[in-house]
């Protein structure tokens, strides 16, 4: 196998946010928004990585990180064997030369103010080239050379002199993309190239992509929120959520046997070709992505996941356990009010049966039994007396998920999967134990 054209290992990014008032008088600690938090993968020379995610997982952050234009906050990028976060301002330029980027949004990526000509001239001019030769003729040189790139990509060399609000979309993004090849890059972080497009140009240009790659030899980190999109384009695919890649795999591989139950969810979310189907979004998960200023503990995607593993000793079905999760969860992020549900239950506060039959229609979607409604109805009880943190406690203590206590990150396999679910496999490693887990005191 050849040596990895990009090798990020544990790349790490938190954004810090900016202290109120209020928090320096009481001394509080930064909080922080663990955008990107401990990712590794390489890419191979000509080779074309999808990232996919919901919006906000840190697929933007990843792709500006890696090219050094935000600090990480850990981790390590190689390209092409040099660690990109350790290179001075002449290796840095030369890098800069080497690793381009083109941004979603060709409406806003392009200086209004300049011509096309100049747009994709700007990166020849600041990086001095051509050199020599006096600045008339290095201008007329850089012309045509924008010129070529601009044939190249589709459209014609005598729109040079035109503005931006006189192209579409489509060849906004064309002029975006002859704009990144302006220096003959080796690799481009494409940030959801498309997605701002109509869908029938969107194919134009993933074409258009696909052609340049072969062409002039490229590299691709292909970032994009739709799993569809990546499917034509990418040899593998990773996929993130929150902050962590939970699997990555050849494309097909990963589109026929997806192994993480995220992968699964965002492939049955993607639209069928039936027609009964067609256009229709499976909302196959419930709840929503949690902060990334407070994510959960051990496996970030246990909060919404079909598959969360009961603890052994616990006779319980799939549904009943994601539906006690669920009052957990929604224990912890305060969104269970005691309050509502006396007032329907029992205004005078006094019935705790009623209290606790209406919080379990309200926040618990599955018939109970046995042991499991007993532990349920005492967690409930504690919040019918005002004791939020109790009933939190009865529910961890009694219901406490493997999931949570220690985060999975993808092993070392060719499509691993980052869920315990593969346990004991290269599929997944467990890198961090969550401290404070376990409950001490006696219910
Ligand atoms: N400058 C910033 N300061 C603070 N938080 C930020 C900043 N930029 C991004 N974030 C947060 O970091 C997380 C990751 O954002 P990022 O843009 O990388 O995600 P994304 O997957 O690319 O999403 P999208 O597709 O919506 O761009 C989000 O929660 C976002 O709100």
């Amino acid at each position: 196998m050849t040596e990895p054209l990009l090798e990020v290992r544990d790349l790490q990014k938190y954004y810090f946010e900016r202290d109120t008032f209020v928090d320096s008088l009481l001394g509080r600690e930064r909080r922080s928004v663990k955008a990107v938090d401990g990712i590794s993968f390489d890419i191979q020379p000509g080779e074309t990585l999808g990232l996919v995610g919901e919006s906000g997982c840190g697929k933007s952050t990843t792709g500006e990180t890696l090219l050094r234009l935000r600090e990480a906050t850990g981790g390590s990028v190689r390209f092409d064997g040099e660690n990109v976060f350790e290179m001075d301002s002449d290796e840095l330029k030369a890098f800069r030369k080497d690793a381009q980027i083109v941004f979603q949004d060709p409406f806003s990526s392009l200086d209004p103010r300049m011509t096309i000509g100049d747009i994709i001239a700007e990166p020849l001019k600041i990086h001095g080239i051509p050199e020599g030769a006096g600045d008339q003729s290095k201008r007329e040189w850089r012309r045509d050379k924008a010129g070529e790139l601009l044939e190249r990509v589709g459209l014609s060399a005598n729109q040079l002199d035109r503005y931006p609000h006189e192209f579409s979309g489509g060849q906004r993004q064309r002029i975006g993309i002859a704009r990144a090849l302006a220096l003959e890059p080796d690799f481009i972080v494409l940030d959801e190239p498309v997605s701002a497009l109509d869908v029938s140009v969107q194919a134009q240009v993933l074409n258009l992509l696909d052609d340049l790659q072969d062409d002039f030899g490229l590299t691709y980190l292909f970032i994009a929120h739709d799993l569809s999109v990546v499917r034509h384009i990418c040899d593998r695919v990773a996929v993130m959520y929150l902050g962590n890649i939970v699997e990555l795999g050849p494309t097909d591989e990963l589109f026929e046997s997806p192994k993480h139950p995220y992968t699964q969810a965002l492939l049955e979310s993607v639209p069928r070709p039936s027609t009964a189907e067609h256009g229709r979004r499976v909302e196959a998960l419930s709840g929503d992505v949690p902060s990334p200023r407070n994510p959960p503990s051990g496996c970030r995607f246990r909060t919404r996941c079909p598959k969360v593993i009961p603890p052994d000793d616990l006779n319980i079905d799939q549904a009943t356990y994601r539906a006690v999760m669920d009052l957990r969860d929604a224990l912890v992020v305060g969104d269970v009010n005691p309050d509502h549900i006396w007032d329907a239950a029992d205004p005078e506060r006094v019935d705790e049966e009623a209290f606790i039959a209406e919080a379990r229609s309200r926040h618990v979607d599955a018939e109970l039994r046995g042991e499991v409604a007993g532990v349920v109805d005492t967690a409930l009880g504690h919040l019918a007396e005002g004791d939020e943190e109790r009933a939190r406690e009865t529910l961890q203590r009694r219901f406490e998920s493997p999931c949570e206590t220690r985060r999975p990150a993808v092993g070392d396999a060719p499509h691993p999967a980052a869920c315990h679910l593969f346990e004991g496999s290269n599929e997944v490693t467990v890198i961090e134990t969550d401290a404070g887990a376990a409950i001490e005191a006696d219910d």
